[in-house]
């Protein structure tokens, strides 16, 4: 089999986010974690997880052609560069630049740029990026830890990122449909943008807009328009294959909560399992002067059943104190680190379910347990799937929290989802 859709994902709750909208419009989705070593066992929609999002941009390109020319060999003619729905990125990157790498080895001369993921409250007007009822540079991701968005306006924010031109399709122009949307893709071609910024504020926008740029080579975005695709694709004759749902392995009782992302929904599910559960607080400053140890003999202590939770997650003026003493980078390896080792600690100890918060997070976990590969199972939350795999020779179920997403009881819900199925 060769692969019909590939995409690459800028963090690890990103690949999952994606892989699960994905998976819920039917088709049959492996999720990568780093590009794989062979082409065994490809499905038809191949997802592969980074962890570029913060790297320099020369790290990020060069990872990311890595991953498209592992997509492009194995057969993908489509491909999809995902990033967060909040357009994480720094003043340089990386967002922009990975796209027109991508776009220079496809040699393709136009994209589009959609974050919009309404569902979860994310929606773009006038071409700002909107969190829930504000925008994104008032939202509580103006303080996030390592990407500060305080700009909400994606052409201002894409424009220092790229070389080539940058334009926009607003709302009145995507409501017309998608054979207005292609015209204007067409008008913004022959005046030689390349990137092109499309609104969206409800799930019929993503419609339209995946109906007028199906067919490109490369399409960039959060996850939304990505469930419009299979369909679409399957309509056009070039898909008809029926998703086998992945079958949940028998796992050990045992779960554990490790939350790294400070992002606000997060703090709320926090304080939240707090009141049910066991908690550890870890604290970047303790880190870095007696490290994970005390952190480790807790967790050790526990009794393997019981609820529990291991959190750096704290309010913005904590993050900035711990980053002022510790320097940005510093503290969120001391965290990344701990929370990696104590998931690891925690299979050792025959914990089957594993629940992590953030995508930074995210990628030092999987990376530590050395999954190479994960089954997308029921989702808990939108863009927020269970995932089933191995590590060590070891069952596990894992979810990949994205930081914003979920309800307040997220951690208490996929832990009783994973009772269910
Ligand atoms: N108390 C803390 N002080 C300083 N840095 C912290 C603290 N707690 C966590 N961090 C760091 O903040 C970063 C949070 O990023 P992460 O991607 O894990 O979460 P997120 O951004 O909320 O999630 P997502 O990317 O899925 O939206 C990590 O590098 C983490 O190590
Ligand atoms: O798009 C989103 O919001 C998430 O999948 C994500 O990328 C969080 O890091």
């Amino acid at each position: 089999m060769s692969v019909f859709f590939g995409a690459i994902a800028d963090d690890f709750t990103g690949a999952t986010d994606l892989a699960a909208m994905l998976a819920r419009a039917g088709v049959a989705v492996n999720l990568r974690i780093g590009i794989p070593d062979s082409t065994d066992d490809l499905a038809p929609f191949e997802v592969i997880a980074l962890k570029s999002r913060t790297l320099p941009r020369e790290d990020a390109v060069s990872q990311v052609r890595a991953a498209l020319k592992w997509l492009r060999g194995a057969g993908a003619e489509r491909i999809f560069w995902k990033y967060c729905s909040t357009f994480d990125s720094t003043a340089q990157g990386n967002i922009g630049p990975v796209a027109e790498a991508m776009m220079t080895d496809m040699g393709v001369s136009q994209t589009v740029y959609c974050p919009a993921f309404p569902e979860n409250g994310r929606t773009v007007y006038n071409g700002y990026l909107h969190v829930g009822d504000q925008l994104l540079s008032e939202s509580p991701m103006k303080d996030h830890p390592l990407t500060p968005m305080r700009d909400a306006s994606l052409t201002r924010l894409l424009r220092p990122q790229v070389r080539r031109e940058v334009g926009a399709i607003h709302l009145p122009t995507i409501r017309a449909g998608a054979e207005a949307i292609e015209a204007a893709m067409m008008r913004l071609a022959e005046a030689n943008v390349a990137h092109v910024v499309v609104d969206a504020i409800a799930s019929e926008d993503l419609d339209a807009i995946a109906a007028a740029v199906h067919d490109l080579p490369l399409l960039t975005g959060g996850s939304a328009i990505a469930q419009s695709l299979p369909e679409l694709y399957a309509q056009a004759g070039a898909l008809s294959r029926p998703a086998a749902p992945a079958t949940p392995p028998s796992l050990s009782a045992g779960s554990v909560v490790l939350s790294g992302s400070c992002s606000a929904m997060t703090r709320v599910q926090v304080g939240a399992y707090l009141d049910q559960a066991k908690g550890f607080r870890l604290d970047p400053l303790e880190l870095a002067s007696e490290g994970v140890l005390p952190a480790r003999r807790w967790l050790a202590a526990q009794d393997i059943d019981a609820p529990k939770i291991i959190y750096a997650t704290a309010e913005p003026a904590t993050v900035a104190a711990a980053q002022e003493k510790l320097g940005v980078a510093r503290a969120g390896v001391l965290v990344e680190d701990a929370l990696a080792q104590l998931a690891l600690d925690a299979r050792n100890l025959g914990v089957g379910r594993i629940v992590v918060a953030g995508g930074e997070t995210s990628g030092a976990v999987t990376r530590k347990l050395d999954i190479d590969r994960l089954a997308i199972g029921p989702e808990i939350a939108p863009g927020v799937p269970w995932t089933f795999c191995k590590s060590d020779d070891k069952d596990l179920a894992i979810t990949l929290k994205s930081g914003n997403f979920g309800s307040p009881n997220f951690f208490a819900e996929a832990l009783a989802l994973l009772e269910r199925v």
